[in-house]
């Protein structure tokens, strides 16, 4: 099933229907939005849902992402419009402006794809964005993973449906092979353009490709290695399920944003399952954007076993109150520790505030500017959250979890605003101190604004 017997022939409708409907979750007459790079993947792509939608409603809108790295991204863009103006296929292009890094383009260049591509659909209101990976990308991603030593997660390629924020991102095409979407095209008498960078050998997907294509053979084939994907897949999905299971009988989230982990549960639990236990209660808390490498959870729990903590991923873990407990990692980020009197930082709204445990680098009282210390202490009880602009409420959870976590005591938090009272989202000021008077902590923004 992972293979493509029908090699050669033309994707035919009901093939396509019945690949769609396996991924679910579409409401009535949908809103589809489809990545066309205008290659003969996506063009197939959008041949099969446009022939979909007439069938069973909805509206397509084709978005191409100039990421203006070749001097003919924006003709081959106005091009891929043109085509899509002729299918009578709405079509928008996004273009990737700003600076380009000098190594690591491919990567940078998908991710600044994706992130306009979410933000496009975001913008027309469209929740499920279609892609037009196919067989052998997936095979390519198998062997990829393979390459650099994957488990059953990474073995499992490419999901066919996964959530992007409020995007649902769709790869309907996964069974079938780049021949056939390509023969589909042909079928229409719709041309395509070629990515040149599809046949770079300086990407690894492109090394991979020209690999696989010049071993062949059995070993190598497309089909089996798709399937291994769909195993592995289906592997993932148990794996998830039990995990889920064990996160149900033995986490409590706290209000405060951190996850308390029951450990008999973790420790009776087969290892694989207590790893990925850890690796979602880690997720949970807004740990590791990347997947974390087994290793280094396997350290983490081996750590646990004997009462250590580590951190890992901007998280820290560790025994406390007879649970383990994972949250966001108290860090300095800045080497500023003092903040002068009456300074304030500017702030964009979404702030995101680190503590680190400061002794060795004092802020005094006199320092925090006192008046505003004594107001809020006069106004607060030791360990309330004050009333404050949402953003700066969700913000200092995390700030008494860092405490907790460290070992250190606060009773009490120092803030200012400015001179009208008004609470200002742009401009406020913290320090966090100690039961003895003292800075327990420097607060930090990782952002411009520094305190
Ligand atoms: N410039 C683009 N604009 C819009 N959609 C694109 C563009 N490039 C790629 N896509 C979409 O992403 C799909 C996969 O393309 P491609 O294999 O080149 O990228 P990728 O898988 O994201 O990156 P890589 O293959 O390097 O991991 C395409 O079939 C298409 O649906």
């Amino acid at each position: 099933m992972g293979g493509d017997p029908g090699d050669g022939r033309p994707v035919s409708r009901e093939e396509f229907a019945r690949a769609l409907a396996a991924l679910g979750g579409f409401e009535p007459a949908p809103a589809i939005a489809i990545g066309v790079s205008g290659g003969g993947d996506s063009v197939a792509l959008v041949l099969l849902l446009r022939h979909w939608v007439a069938e069973w409603g909805g509206s397509l809108l084709a978005l191409t992402v100039d990421h203006g790295l070749r001097p003919e991204s924006a003709d081959e863009a106005a091009a891929v419009g043109q085509a899509m103006a002729r299918l009578g296929v709405s079509h928008r292009i996004l273009r990737w402006d700003g600076a380009k890094p000098s190594s690591g383009i491919q990567a940078a260049a998908r991710a600044a794809r994706h992130r306009l591509l979410g933000a496009a659909c975001a913008e027309a209101g469209i929740l499920h964005l279609a892609l037009a990976h196919h067989r052998d990308d997936q095979a390519e991603t198998v062997l990829l993973r393979l390459a650099r030593g994957s488990g059953i997660d990474g073995l499992a390629g490419m999901a066919p449906v996964r959530a992007d924020g409020a995007v649902r991102v769709i790869r309907p095409l996964l069974r079938f092979s780049h021949d056939r979407l390509l023969a589909t095209c042909r079928a229409e008498g719709v041309d395509w353009i070629e990515d040149p960078s599809n046949r770079n050998p300086r990407f690894a997907r492109a090394r991979l490709r020209a690999a696989r294509e010049s071993l062949g053979g059995e070993g190598l084939d497309a089909g089996r290695l798709s399937e291994v994907a769909r195993r592995a897949g289906r592997a993932r999905a148990a794996l998830e399920q039990v995990t889920a299971a064990l996160l149900a009988e033995a986490a409590t989230v706290h209000p405060e944003g951190w996850i308390a982990l029951a450990p008999a549960p973790l420790r009776a639990a087969p290892p694989e399952i207590a790893l990925r236990a850890l690796g979602a209660a880690l997720a949970a808390v807004g740990g590791p954007a990347h997947p974390v490498r087994d290793e280094a959870l396997e350290r983490l729990l081996d750590g646990l076993a004997e009462g250590q903590g580590g951190t890992l991923g901007g998280c820290v873990v560790r025994m406390r109150r007879g649970a383990v407990m994972v949250a966001r990692e108290p860090v300095a980020v800045t080497e500023r520790p003092t903040v002068a009197p009456g300074e304030a930082i500017r702030w964009d709204g979404r702030f995101d505030l680190r503590v680190s445990s400061s002794h060795r680098r004092p802020v005094t009282v006199a320092a925090l500017g006192a008046d505003g210390w004594r107001e809020w202490a006069g106004r607060q009880a030791p360990k309330g959250v004050p009333d404050l602009p949402v953003p700066v409420r969700e913000t200092l959870p995390s700030l008494w979890t860092g405490a907790d976590l460290l070992g250190v005591p606060m009773i009490g938090m120092c803030y200012g605003f400015d001179a009208d009272g008004q609470h200002p989202v742009d401009r406020a000021r913290f320090c966090p101190l100690s039961s003895l008077g003292r800075p327990a902590f420097t607060v930090v923004s990782d952002r411009d604004g520094i305190i």
